[in-house]
């Protein structure tokens, strides 16, 4: 392409060539032709001739416009506060609250503002008179009529005054007129209305002269409700505070007269808020945002609660979404928690436990995860621990297990309600507890995980445990959820540290597969109290404020920080506000649902009794001691033995569960065939045909051998004596 430039360079060269004289006459338009004609491209032989990397401009126009829409991000058609029946009640109640306090503020003070209107009549009407006077009188003119006097200009002067008398003898008319018709109105009220009407009259009267007689100073009525004066955001002030962060790109761009900012969407209200976005200058990235946010809430004028940049996932690191909030996202009214009143929980399903910046609820789900809680003390971790439990709780077919290794008693409210296992304290006592039952655990894991693997494949098609499979008590899939408040506790223990580290890294493991979630909180997160087997397998993370990168990597997860997900940005009057990172989703900024002890008591106590109805309860919070319970509560193969008698060679499986059913209803209450077969086939016994003669005519069904029962029985017993 031609350089505007070079014609002017040519010419510079033509004039110098030609004050050295001497020099050959060139013919100018053939040399320019010859130097345009040039090839400059990559086809040049000569390998020292500069290559062109940008295209000329005709083909230099990116992807197509098919390209482009393919990789346009669509705007949402109906906005997501629009779509979300709870934030439009939420909306709804605030402003029906708003308005019903607005009345009743002024109901209740309507007297004091009549009597202040009443004193305040003899001023009014004194004012009512005086205007009138001066209105029939045209004083309005009366500066216009002095100027012509002092201009000594006598035509002037006379158009004037005649104007003013015409417009007084209207005047006087129309006041003398109304005079009569007021003084005939109030003598027919006097003479003819009702006495109520006589006093809505005359208050009425009182009431305007005293509205007519109020002082600019001092309003009758005052405010019921100060707004809070959050300012909109423009893009100046965006511009303004992206420029006093100190970020060169920005403030040179700023000084050379540009924005510095290039602002992609206009700037909406979302939510509670305002959201800027836009792209930042080559070169600087929405971390170095993050990193100056308290400079950025300075330049907004805005607390820092308020202000909270966000990286944008799959755009470029330079796509900032900068939302500010019209209130400190810990000092805002959170909406109530649904949970918290009434309701239950399926733990398959998504529940919400916190609120975004925006208000608007963020769910989790606790099934097939394991999750890691870290923080700094006295941020909420405890209390974030506690509502997950809580949830937990919620469904009657979790097995809880808690442990609060700090033990100021922070997690008795679960755990003395509906736990099936709890201790609190780090004594010797406790850890044996702990230990025993994380021993359990891991035999129950091995146990979960030979049932799915001999499950059928239609009813367990992903090889993991279902809601519909925690339903099948026979089976024994229900949840079990097993929380840790302060766990390096464990971890660090100088005799069975080890031990509580390798189980708790393969119930990490393998546990969110058979419906067992650890969730381990941690005020030091360092790989001695959070082993690094257990916070890279961990798949949901919750880090309140932390104080460096290091912690902040090792809660949510390796490069967090280089991303910008940074939980040191919290203040510390953030609490219970958090970085989420659930399974596969973006990190997400939560502020969770406050709930004290004794509101963990009541949703607790709740929760008992929706295990008891169900006949669910069990364990600690019966009262029961672990080693009563550790072992199997039944013995299947002996139970069957006791049914089938030595006589009967083979039995159908339906006859076997009738009369399982009648020993033990609370265990084997509901089996059908399949299920014995399901539990029969970890003993390494599977059921065969039975063939039986009904009315003449063999029928063939599914049985088991009574055989097969005592030879699993001798070989366990055997094992367990050779052990
Ligand atoms: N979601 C929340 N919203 C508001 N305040 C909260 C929230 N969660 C906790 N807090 C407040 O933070 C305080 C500290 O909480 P918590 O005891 O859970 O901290 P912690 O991190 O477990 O401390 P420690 O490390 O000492 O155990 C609580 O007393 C509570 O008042």
């Amino acid at each position: 392409m031609k350089h505007p430039d070079d014609d002017e360079l040519f010419n510079r060269l033509e004039a110098e060539m030609a004050a050295e004289g001497g020099a050959d006459v060139v013919d100018l338009d053939k040399a320019r032709a010859a130097r345009e004609s040039t090839p400059t491209g990559p086809e040049v032989d000569d390998p020292t001739a500069p290559v062109m990397v940008d295209q000329p401009t005709p083909t230099a126009t990116g992807p197509g416009y098919l390209g482009r829409l393919a990789a346009a991000r669509r705007r949402p058609v109906v906005p997501i506060w629009l779509r979300s029946v709870a934030e439009l009640r939420t909306a709804s109640a605030w402003v029906a609250r708003h308005y019903a306090h607005t009345i009743g503020y002024h109901a209740l003070r309507a007297p004091v503002y009549a009597a202040r209107l009443t004193l305040q009549a003899p001023t009014g009407a004194a004012r009512f008179v005086g205007g009138t006077m001066r209105w029939m009188a045209d004083r309005e003119g009366e500066p216009v009529r002095l100027a012509a006097v002092r201009r000594e200009d006598a035509a002037e002067y006379l158009k004037l005054s005649r104007q003013r008398d015409g417009r007084v003898r209207l005047r006087t008319l129309v006041t003398v007129l109304a005079l009569f018709v007021g003084l005939a109105t109030a003598l027919a009220i006097y003479v003819l209305a009702p006495a109520w009407l006589q006093a809505v009259s005359v208050s009425a009267v009182v009431l305007a002269l005293g509205a007519a007689g109020r002082r600019a100073d001092e309003p009758v009525i005052h405010r019921a409700v100060e707004l809070p004066k959050a300012t909109k955001l423009t893009s100046d002030i965006v511009l303004r505070a992206l420029g006093s962060l100190g970020i060169s790109a920005i403030s040179q761009a700023q000084a050379k007269g540009r924005d510095g900012f290039e602002f992609t969407a206009p700037i909406t209200r979302d939510g509670p808020g305002w959201r800027a976005e836009g792209n930042l200058p080559y070169g600087v990235t929405v971390t170095d945002i993050i990193e100056r946010r308290e400079r950025l809430a300075s330049g907004l004028r805005r607390p820092l609660g308020c202000v909270w940049p966000e990286a944008v996932p799959d755009e470029h690191t330079g796509h900032l979404v900068l939302w500010v909030g019209d209130q400190d996202m810990n000092k805002a009214k959170k909406p109530a928690w649904p949970l918290a009143k009434s309701g239950t929980v399926d733990l398959f399903k998504p529940v919400a436990y916190g609120t975004d910046q925006r208000g608007r609820w963020v769910e989790v789900t606790l099934m097939y995860i394991a999750g890691v809680i870290g923080a700094i003390p006295r941020m909420g971790k405890t209390f974030l621990l506690r509502l997950l439990l809580l949830i937990a709780a919620l469904d009657p077919r979790a097995e809880l297990h808690t442990y609060d290794m700090k033990g100021t008693g922070d997690l008795d409210p679960v755990g003395n309600a509906v736990s099936h296992r709890h201790a609190a304290g780090d004594d010797d006592e406790s850890i044996a507890y702990a230990l025993a039952d994380f021993r359990a655990l891991r035999e129950e894991l091995r146990r979960r995980t030979k049932v799915i693997r001999s499950l059928p494949r239609d009813i367990c098609p992903e090889s993991k445990v279902t809601s519909a499979l925690a339903d099948k008590r026979s089976l024994g899939l229900h949840p079990i959820v097993v929380g840790v408040d302060e766990c390096q506790v464990l971890f660090e223990h100088p005799d069975h540290g080890k031990e509580f580290e390798e189980i708790a890294t393969d119930l990490v493991k393998r546990g969110p597969a058979t419906g067992i979630v650890v969730l381990l909180a941690t005020q030091r997160p360092d790989a001695k109290s959070l082993p690094t087997g257990i916070s890279a397998n961990a798949s949901a993370r919750w880090c309140l404020k932390v104080m460096g990168q290091t912690e902040n990597d090792m809660v949510l997860g390796t490069s967090q920080y280089k991303r910008g997900v940074r939980a040191t940005m919290f203040a510390w009057g953030d609490k219970g506000i958090h970085y989420f990172v659930g399974e596969g989703a973006d990190a997400r900024i939560v502020a969770s649902v406050y709930v004290d002890a004794p509101g963990a008591e009541a949703i607790a106590a709740r929760a008992r009794k929706a295990r008891e109805k169900a006949g669910l309860l069990s364990g600690y919070a019966l009262g029961e001691a672990p080693e009563e319970v550790t072992g199997p509560a039944y013995d299947l193969l002996a139970d069957i033995l006791a049914v089938v008698p030595a006589a009967e060679a083979k039995v159908w499986s339906e006859t076997v569960v009738a009369r399982l059913a009648e020993l033990r209803p609370e265990v084997y209450g509901g089996w059908d065939p399949d299920a014995l077969a399901a539990a029969l086939k970890p003993h390494g016994i599977s059921t065969v045909q039975v063939g039986r003669r009904v009315d003449g005519k063999v029928v063939n069904r599914r049985g088991i051998t009574r055989a097969h029962i005592t030879t699993a029985i001798a070989e366990r017993d055997g094992n367990r004596d050779a052990g």
